[in-house]
């Protein structure tokens, strides 16, 4: 597939890096009376990226579960180039709804004027998904060929092929507190540690080890996709810092959920930790000992299909400058997750996070919205076996708009909700990884840097994004898409996307030999071209207007 490569004085490859110079612009403001003074700021970056790839192993908590096995397909099934017979034909694997593998960014204009577009995995090296070695834990203990088929996700014909590839590989024996998941999860769960916290901590960074040791891959990074947890009370003493909380485990304190054991064996190992799940696994000692080891987290909940649709049409009200003013969303699945959330203490997780999105894009805009005014939001979960993972969610968006008038969009989104998430897995993991080989350095600064601990950048996959204490949270999807593509480009020197366009937006100077916008004299078809932005021409224009 295409990729990049930047002709440059500020951007050098060499054998082991790319380095970039970047000057990064944005504007400092301060308010005097009603007056606001903006003053355009410039700083300069070096970015420093490995090119090197590594042989990545991934490590899922919850690979049992429908996303696990999903995601553990797709990439099989990709890497084996399966195709397969469905009732409407056809199909054969693919990476759609991964933005890395499946979506593009434009690097420039051509000679033509033309924009020319490359994959966004052909800005700089990505781990490519199919060379990912995966492993992990589940409380049920089946494994991934009979989990496969209990998930009820993909095609028969597909899950013939994938069987025999998939039945020898068994979850690890995991971490099970009942307290913190619905009951009813209680009849999977065959497949579960013993021991105190701290043993069972020491286990799982026992099997990190081994993972790696075994499977000879270079580093690991580990995802949680198991069910959506209870939250924890953070508690003074406890868990608020990583002292407390490390005491707290070995004194077999009882608010430890799994997720938090599980974040805390991985930064110990100095292992990448993702929460693709609601609950507050990151307790404030656990962000404590993330800063201190310089160990990736990120999270939480992956933003797949209700919300996702949320974050975009808020944001589209809004900067319309309409106002939202009620906003009910309902779905009903039956898969496990949904059969999980049935329960008051996990549904609140959920609720909590597909609740909070709107909050970014209500706050940013004061004409519409007094302070701390929001609109009226509201979640209904509920659980209908016969549905499976293919999730029916049915929103209501009420705005009011000039005048006294209102407008109400409702929608009808049938999200299949595994094949939805897997593809997000994927962009989290391949993001991460790029974020463990970038550096950069702030001018003045000696040393290079890598990113805060917390990987706010991965914020676009996920509904309620962990951001560093004291920055912003963004919930808009394109402004989370931009920052991504826009980091990616700073790497190799390119200028952020900035939509302007400013060279197609030229005065025409119309004279004997017609000079279109770009000073080309002509087209790709060798026709005399005049952009259709320009200002009109006299009637007697003896030019082709190219249509
Ligand atoms: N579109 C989506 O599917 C989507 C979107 C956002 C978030 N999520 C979240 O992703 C998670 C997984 O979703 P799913 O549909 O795969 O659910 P699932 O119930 O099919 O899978 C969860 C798996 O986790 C296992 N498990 C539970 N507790 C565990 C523990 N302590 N250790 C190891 N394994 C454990 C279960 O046995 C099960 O196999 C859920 O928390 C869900 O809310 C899913
Ligand atoms: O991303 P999204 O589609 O809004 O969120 C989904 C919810 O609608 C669904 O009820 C839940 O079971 C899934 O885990 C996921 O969280």
């Amino acid at each position: 597939m295409d990729s990049v490569v930047v002709d440059s004085p500020n951007v050098k490859y060499t054998e082991k890096f790319i380095e970039a110079e970047y000057e990064y612009t944005n504007s400092k403001v301060r308010r005097e009376n009603v007056r606001i003074i903006a003053q355009p700021t410039t700083t300069h970056y070096t970015f420093r990226t490995e090119r090197r790839v590594p042989k990545l192993g991934v490590m899922l908590v919850g690979w049992g579960g429908n996303n696990g096995t999903t995601v553990t397909a797709a990439i099989l099934a990709n890497k084996l180039g399966l195709k397969w017979m469905t009732k409407e034909g056809e199909r054969k694997a693919n990476y759609f709804g991964s933005i890395t593998q499946a979506s593009t960014v434009c690097v420039g204009n051509n000679e033509f004027g033309e924009e020319e577009y490359i994959p966004m995995s052909g800005l700089l090296p990505l781990v490519n998904p199919n060379d990912i070695v995966l492993d992990g834990w589940d409380i049920s203990g089946l494994n991934l060929a009979d989990s496969m088929s209990r998930a009820k996700v993909l095609d028969y014909n597909l899950q013939e092929q994938l069987q025999p590839h998939l039945k020898d590989l068994k979850p690890r024996p995991s971490i099970y507190f009942p307290d913190f998941i619905a009951a009813n999860q209680s009849d999977r769960a065959d497949n579960v540690l013993e021991g105190t916290k701290s043993q069972m901590v020491d286990q799982i960074r026992k099997d990190i080890r081994d993972f790696k040791e075994s499977s000879g891959v270079d580093k690991v990074i580990i995802l949680w996709t198991a069910n959506t947890e209870r939250f924890s009370n953070v508690i003074t003493g406890l868990n608020d810092t990583w002292d407390h909380l490390s005491n707290a485990i070995r004194a077999e304190e009882s608010e430890i959920s799994p997720s938090t054991l599980f974040a805390v064996a991985s930064i110990l190992e100095g292992v990448t930790y993702i929460n693709g799940s609601p609950q507050n696994t990151f307790v404030p000692g656990v962000l404590e000992l993330a800063e201190k080891r310089k160990v990736f987290i990120a999270g939480d909940d992956f933003k797949s299909g209700q919300t996702k649709i949320k974050s975009v049409l808020v944001d589209f009200l809004v900067s319309a400058g309409i106002k939202p003013v009620s906003i009910v969303s309902y779905n009903h699945l039956g898969n496990n997750d949904g059969k999980n959330l049935s329960a008051p203490q996990t549904f609140r997780s959920k609720e909590i996070s597909k609740s909070n999105v709107v909050d970014d894009m209500v706050a940013s805009n004061k004409i519409l919205f007094e302070k701390d005014e929001k609109p009226d939001h509201c979640v209904v979960i509920k659980y209908v076996p016969y549905v499976g993972d293919s999730k029916r969610a049915m929103d209501e968006y009420t705005s009011e708009i000039m005048m006294g008038g209102t407008n109400t969009i409702v929608l009808h989104n049938t999200c299949e909700d595994s094949l939805l998430a897997s593809p997000l897995i994927i962009d989290l993991i391949v993001l991460a990884e790029i974020c463990e080989r970038i550096q950069f350095k702030v001018e003045g600064d000696e040393d290079f840097q890598r990113f805060n601990s917390v990987l706010s950048i991965l914020s676009f996959l996920c509904k309620a994004p962990l951001v560093p204490r004291g920055t912003p949270v963004v919930n808009a999807l394109f402004r989370q898409r931009a920052c991504i593509e826009n980091v990616l480009r700073a790497c190799i020197g390119l200028a952020p996307v900035n939509h302007m366009m400013l060279e197609h937006k030229h005065e025409i100077i119309t004279s004997s030999s017609t000079t279109n916008h770009i000073g080309k004299k002509r087209t790709r078809d060798g026709s005399p071209k005049i952009s259709m932005d320009a200002s009109p021409t006299s009637s007697n224009s003896s030019s082709d207007v190219d249509m």
